[in-house]
């Protein structure tokens, strides 16, 4: 690994929200400059709910690089469940009611790419589908080897699995597709889509939120141990280095010496 990741801790997840927000802001400025769009993948879990409370708080009229402009964004997701869009296991469900259905008419509204319900049954065919949806974006101009994402929003399951890419699972071995399926996910329900590590580590940024005591044990063995540094997330951190950012709690990060702390852009 080059430059290490960066880990922030707040006191609590409202003190990490609004520097989440700055992070995020910053990463749709750049962004914008380069190409006009702002393309965002985001999980399920956790994290939608502390994405609201970044990204819900009403702009600060005194300071320009405060807005988010929601209607130059492609939210994607990072991985989903096959099930239908209004189903309790569905990402794309819980992150509309945490977020997308609540942002108000005023900051625009973002293009939203769900997965194709038409292929539920079949979680290949969906990943398949789901690429071809990226391709779309990402490459209808020149053929690129992995849609260059501007910023994954991701989690940290108490396994260390991210996306629906879990730890020891064959999936993590992909070279070359860039959505893969999932039959027999250790976690319901178990079929599901991914993204593939590829694609993950070529984002331009990519943060994991995470907090809460739960988190302790696993972000212990993923920063600090060799076993963990093989574990989906470990492996996030190898690979992509400094375009990583973990935004944490101190009940997430108790006892943790990993040093990297500083300004959040
Ligand atoms: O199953 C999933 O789990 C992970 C982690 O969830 P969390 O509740 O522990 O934060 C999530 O990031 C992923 O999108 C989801 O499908």
């Amino acid at each position: 690994m080059g430059h290490p990741p960066s880990l922030f801790s707040f006191p609590t997840t409202a003190d990490l929200a609004p520097n989440l927000r700055t992070y995020i802001l910053a990463a749709q400025a750049e962004s914008l400059k380069r190409h006009n769009t702002f393309r965002v993948a985001v999980s399920g879990g956790s994290l939608p709910k502390t994405l609201a409370q970044a990204l819900l708080s009403k702009p600060n009229p005194e300071n320009p690089d405060d807005k988010p402009e929601f209607d130059k964004w492609e939210v994607f997701y990072a991985d989903e469940r096959c099930v239908p869009l209004d189903h309790e296991d569905s990402n794309h469900r819980l992150v509309r009611q945490e977020w997308l259905d609540k942002i108000p008419e005023d900051l625009g509204q973002p293009k939203v790419h769900h997965i194709d319900v038409g292929n539920l049954d079949d979680p290949q065919e969906a990943a398949d589908s789901y690429e071809k949806a990226l391709v779309s974006v990402f490459a209808s101009r020149d053929s690129v080897r992995v849609p260059g994402f501007d910023l994954l929003l991701l989690g940290c399951g108490p396994d260390g699995h991210t996306c629906s890419l879990f730890p020891g699972y064959p999936q993590l071995r992909e070279t070359d597709a860039w959505v893969l399926a999932i039959e027999d996910s250790p976690k319901p329900p178990p079929k599901r889509i991914t993204l593939s590590l590829p694609v993950v580590v070529a984002a331009a940024r990519i943060a994991f939120v995470a907090t809460g005591e739960g988190k302790k044990d696993i972000l212990k063995k993923i920063l600090e141990t060799d076993e963990g540094r093989q574990l989906p997330c470990g492996l996030i951190n190898e690979q992509a280095g400094d375009k990583v950012s973990w935004f944490c709690d101190a009940a997430a990060t108790t006892g943790i010496t990993f040093p990297r702390r500083g300004s959040v852009i």
